[in-house]
C-alpha cells in the first residue's frame, strides 16, 4: 500500500465544495504537484434501466443514492498505486453515461460529495474530513442559479425538489455529518485561512513522497 493521503471536503448542495476544492487544486498544480479530483456524483448508481419518470421521482439527497461501494473500491485501489475507470454522470438523463475516464494514482486525491461524512462506511478512508458549512439560504440561492443555468432545470423543478428532498436530507443527513469532521470551513471557496492551511498540509505530504 502506498502512503496516499486522501481528503474528503463535504458539505450541503451550493454550499461552495467545488469551489473550495477548485481552487486549492488549481493553487496546488500551480506548483506542479501531482493530486487527484474525484467528485462522489460521478458514483451517483447507475439508472439506465429504469424509465424518465421513475428516475425523476428517485431522491438524489439520500445516502443510499450512491454507489459507495464502487468509490470505496476505487479509493483503494488508486492507493494500491491501481488505475481506475471513472464513471461519467449526466445530471439531464439521471444517469450515468456509457463512457468512463481511466484516471491514474497520485500521493492527493480529494473527494468531494454531500454524503462523504454521512456514511460511516467511508470515514476511516479519509486521512483528513472537511466541511464545509454554508447557511442553508444561501446554499439555495446558489444552486437555483446554477441548476437552471447549468443543469437544465426550472425555477419551479429546483423549488420543488428543495421542499421534497434536498432541505430534509440536509437536516437528517448533511447537517449532522459536520460533527465527524476535522476542519469545519465558513465562507466556502473564498476563506483564504482554510484554503492555506489545506494546502500547506496537501504540500507537506507531497513533500513526503518525493
Ligand atoms: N464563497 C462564495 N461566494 C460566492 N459564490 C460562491 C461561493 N462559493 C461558491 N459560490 C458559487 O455558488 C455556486 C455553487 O457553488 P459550488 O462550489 O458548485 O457548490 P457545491 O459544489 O457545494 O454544490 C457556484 O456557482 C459557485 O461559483
Ligand atoms: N440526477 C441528479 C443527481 C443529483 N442531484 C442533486 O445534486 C446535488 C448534489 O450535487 P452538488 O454538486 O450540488 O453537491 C444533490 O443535492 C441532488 O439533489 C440532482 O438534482 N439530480
Amino acid at each position: 500500500m502506498s502512503d496516499t493521503s486522501i481528503i474528503a471536503i463535504s458539505g450541503g448542495s451550493g454550499s461552495g465544495k467545488s469551489l473550495f476544492t477548485q481552487t486549492l487544486i488549481t493553487e496546488i498544480l500551480d506548483s506542479g504537484m501531482n493530486i487527484l479530483v474525484l467528485c462522489e456524483d460521478h458514483y451517483y448508481r447507475d439508472q439506465s434501466h429504469m424509465t424518465m419518470d421513475e428516475r425523476l421521482k428517485t431522491n438524489y439527497d439520500h445516502p443510499n443514492a450512491f454507489e459507495h461501494e464502487l468509490l470505496i473500491e476505487h479509493l483503494l485501489e488508486l492507493k494500491a498505486g491501481r488505475s481506475i475507470e471513472y464513471p461519467q454522470y449526466s445530471f439531464t438523463t439521471h444517469t450515468r453515461l456509457a463512457e468512463t475516464q481511466t484516471l491514474e494514482p497520485a500521493s492527493v486525491i480529494i473527494v468531494e460529495g454531500i454524503m462523504l461524512l454521512a456514511s460511516p462506511e467511508l470515514l476511516p478512508l479519509f486521512d483528513i474530513k472537511v466541511f464545509i458549512d454554508t447557511p442553508l439560504d444561501i446554499c439555495l440561492l446558489r444552486r437555483i442559479t446554477r441548476d437552471v443555468q447549468e443543469r437544465g432545470r426550472t425555477l419551479q423543478s429546483v423549488t420543488e425538489q428543495y421542499e421534497s428532498t434536498v432541505k430534509p436530507m440536509y437536516h437528517q443527513f448533511v447537517a449532522p455529518s459536520r460533527f465527524t469532521a476535522d476542519v469545519v470551513v465558513t465562507q466556502g471557496g473564498k476563506n483564504r485561512i482554510a484554503l492555506d492551511v489545506l494546502k500547506s498540509h496537501i504540500q507537506q505530504a507531497l513533500h513526503r513522497e518525493n
